[in-house]
C-alpha cells in the first residue's frame, strides 16, 4: 500500500460498512521470525485467505511503501493515455494475457461487461527471462522502478512463504523453490483502473468475483471497492460481501488457488471482488497495483503436505495446470469459490 500521502486527497472511506476482519502482520516481525507473527500468518491464510502486511517500520517496507507512490503515479498516466496508444499494446487472450485488457472485455456475474481496464507487465520481461515485453514508453523509461518493485516484493513473498512452509511443518524453502523469480512464469505487476460509478445504472460490480491462480498476491489499494466472501457463503448472498478498508502503509496479502494445490486445501484461496467504490468514493476513478506471483511453469503441482489424494492435478506442472484452470473457467464461470481452509494438525 502507498504512504499516508495518497489517502490525504481522497473522500473518506464511509464508517458503518461491513468489513472483513484482517490480521494486521507486521512486516518487521515476519523477517525477524517472531513466533507469534508467524502463528498469526498460518492462521490468517488459513481462515480467510487475506491479511494486511504492515510495511512500516521495516527497512525493505519502507522502500517498497516508496515504490507504490510511484508506481501508482505511473499507472495513473498509463491508464489515462488515450484509448488508441493503450490498443497498441492489446493483450491476445487467451494465448497471453501481457498487455492491455479493454474495459468489458469480461462480464461480471449479470452477464453485464466488466467496469475496468488492465496492463499486465510480466516478470520474466522486466528480469530478462525471456525477450523483452513490448511496453508504452512511458513504461519502458521506469524500467528500473518496476523491476525494483518486482525484486523487493519478491523478497517479501519469500518470507511469506518460508513462514507458512515451516509453521506446517515443511522445509522453509518448499513453496518458495517452486517460485524462483529468475524462472519463467506467470508472474504479472498489474496496474488496474477501475471506472467510477456516478450513474445508478454503475452501481455494481466492476470485476467479476474469482479467486487468483497463482501463490501469493501483494495488492496495493487507496480507494475502497475490494470485497471478500465471507467463508461458506454463497456469492449471490449480498450481505456475505465484506468491504476492505485500505489502509496507508499497508499491503494487501491474499493467497492463491497454488497453495491450496500444494498444501492439500490446508491454505485458504478465498473469492474476492472488485465493487463499485463506497459512498463519495464511487465518483472517482479508482486505480490499483498488484503483484501477482505465479509457479514456475515447469514446477510441479504435487501436494507437498495436507489430508486427501493428489488426484491427476498432481501429475501437471503448473502451466499445465492453469491452462487446465482457465479453460475450465470459460466453459463454467460459475465454479469460482473459495478454495481450502481444512483444519489440520499444525507445528504447535
Ligand atoms: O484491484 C483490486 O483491489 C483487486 C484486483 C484483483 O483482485 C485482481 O487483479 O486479481
Ligand atoms: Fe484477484
Amino acid at each position: 500500500m502507498a504512504s499516508g500521502r495518497l489517502f490525504e486527497d481522497i473522500p473518506p472511506f464511509p464508517a458503518g460498512l461491513q468489513t472483513a476482519p484482517l490480521y494486521t502482520i507486521p512486516l518487521a516481525g515476519l523477517r525477524s521470525g517472531d513466533e507469534v507473527t508467524a502463528k498469526n500468518t498460518l492462521k490468517a491464510c488459513q481462515d480467510l485467505g487475506f491479511f494486511l502486511l504492515d510495511l512500516r517500520g521495516d527497512r525493505l517496507g519502507d522502500t517498497v511503501i516508496e515504490e507504490v507512490d510511484q508506481l501508482f503515479n505511473v499507472g495513473k498516466d498509463l491508464m489515462n493515455l488515450p484509448y488508441d496508444e493503450k490498443e497498441k499494446y492489446l493483450h491476445d487472450a487467451p494465448k497471453s494475457f501481457l498487455g492491455f485488457k479493454p474495459r468489458g472485455h469480461a462480464k461480471i456475474e449479470t452477464s453485464e461487461p466488466d467496469r475496468f481496464e488492465w496492463f499486465n507487465i510480466g516478470q520474466d520481461g522486466l528480469l530478462g527471462n525471456t525477450a523483452p515485453q513490448r511496453l508504452p514508453p512511458l513504461i519502458h523509461d521506469r524500467h528500473s522502478l518496476l523491476t525494483s518493485f518486482v525484486e523487493h516484493g519478491q523478497s517479501i513473498v519469500r518470507t511469506i512463504n518460508s513462514t507458512l512452509a515451516t509453521q506446517l511443518g515443511l522445509p522453509a524453502d518448499a513453496f518458495a523453490s517452486l517460485q524462483e523469480p529468475t524462472k519463467p512464469s506467470g508472474t504479472v505487476v498489474r496496474i488496474i483502473k477501475a471506472f467510477a460509478s456516478p450513474e445508478a445504472e454503475d452501481l455494481r460490480t466492476s470485476m467479476i468475483h474469482h479467486t487468483d491462480f497463482g501463490t501469493i498476491t501483494l495488492l496495493a489499494n487507496v480507494l475502497g471497492g475490494l470485497q471478500i466472501l465471507a467463508p461458506h457463503r454463497p456469492p449471490e448472498d449480498k450481505s456475505a460481501w465484506l468491504w476492505v478498508r485500505p489502509q496507508p502503509g499497508c499491503l494487501i496479502v491474499n493467497l492463491g488457488d497454488a497453495m491450496v494445490q500444494w498444501t492439500g486445501g490446508l491454505l485458504r484461496s478465498n473469492v474476492h471482488r472488485i465493487n463499485f467504490a463506497p459512498g463519495d468514493q464511487r465518483f472517482s476513478d479508482r486505480y490499483s497495483l498488484a503483484l501477482l506471483v505465479r509457479p514456475e511453469r515447469e514446477a510441479s503441482m504435487k501436494r507437498l503436505t495436507g489430508p486427501g489424494e493428489d488426484g491427476e492435478d498432481g501429475d501437471l506442472t503448473a502451466w499445465e495446470w492453469e491452462v487446465k484452470k482457465a479453460m475450465a473457467l470459460t466453459r463454467e464461470p460459475a465454479m469460482m469459490q473459495s478454495k481450502g481452509g481444512k483444519q489440520a494438525a499444525t507445528k504447535t
